[in-house]
């Protein structure tokens, strides 16, 4: 097993098996433009993005044993049993040969964030909160046109309701660790994303990468 150096040891690397990641969570309502800007992330920062939502859409694809249960979530705007979704993630992340990821859309209660911190030793290095208003974020998801089966009025209605009640206090969960960085997603497109190249460049110029020193 190995341990960081004095300059990474504020880096979060954790074991995942052998492996040793840095995750950060990316977190915001519904529409209001994680997926958008993880690409530009991925883009310039070399990170591996993973939409839990966007897995378990696959997973309903795949033909799997839970795809009907998956999808039922879906429509209702629900959350998706964690060990469903916390499989997908680590499997995700195993199978990839990158070290750094962002993970979108996760954890989405506190219930979530308990069992993925315990299952896999991930603590995120931190999370980007995108903060846009419902009335924005509505008429993005109405305007998205690609046609997902929760992007009507009335599961919109119901994934506002998810979001304030259960995933606002993961958000509050971190912001008490002082771990959250917040983003005003209200803004054009190429405004956020300045936004955000602040934070990353930051990052990028502490010790980015994985030391594993043998023993
Ligand atoms: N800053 C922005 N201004 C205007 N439109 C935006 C902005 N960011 C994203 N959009 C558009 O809003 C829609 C939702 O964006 P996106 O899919 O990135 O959101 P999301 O947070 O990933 O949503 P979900 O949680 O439903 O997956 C898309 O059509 C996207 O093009
Ligand atoms: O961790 C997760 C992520 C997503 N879901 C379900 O998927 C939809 C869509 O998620 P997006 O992030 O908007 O793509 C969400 O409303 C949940 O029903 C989940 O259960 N757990
Ligand atoms: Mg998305």
């Amino acid at each position: 097993m190995g341990s960081a150096t004095e300059a990474t040891k504020d880096i979060s690397e954790n074991l995942l098996g052998d492996k040793k990641v840095t995750v950060v969570f990316v977190l915001g309502g519904p529409g209001s433009g994680k997926g958008t800007q993880c690409a530009n992330i991925v883009e310039h920062y070399g990170f591996t993005h993973l939409s839990a939502g966007d897995l378990l859409r696959a997973e309903i694809k795949s033909g799997s044993e839970n795809g009907t249960m998956i999808q039922n979530m879906i429509k209702e705007g629900k959350i998706v049993p964690s060990e469903v979704t916390i499989k997908l993630l680590q499997t995700a992340i195993l199978e990839n040969g990158n070290d750094k990821f962002l993970i979108d859309g996760f954890p989405r209660n506190e219930e979530n964030r308990a069992a993925f911190e315990r299952v896999t030793g991930i603590v995120p290095e931190f999370v980007l909160f995108f903060d846009c208003s419902e009335e924005e974020m509505e008429r993005r998801l109405l305007g998205r046109n690609q046609g997902r089966v929760d992007d009507n009025i009335e599961t919109i209605k119901k994934r506002f309701k998810v979001f304030v009640e259960s995933s606002l206090p993961v958000v509050e969960h971190y912001e008490s660790l002082g771990k959250v960085k917040r983003i005003d997603a209200a803004k054009p497109i190429p405004e956020v994303f300045e936004d955000i190249k602040v934070i990353f460049s930051s990052l990028a110029s502490k010790v980015m990468k994985l030391v594993i020193i043998s023993s």
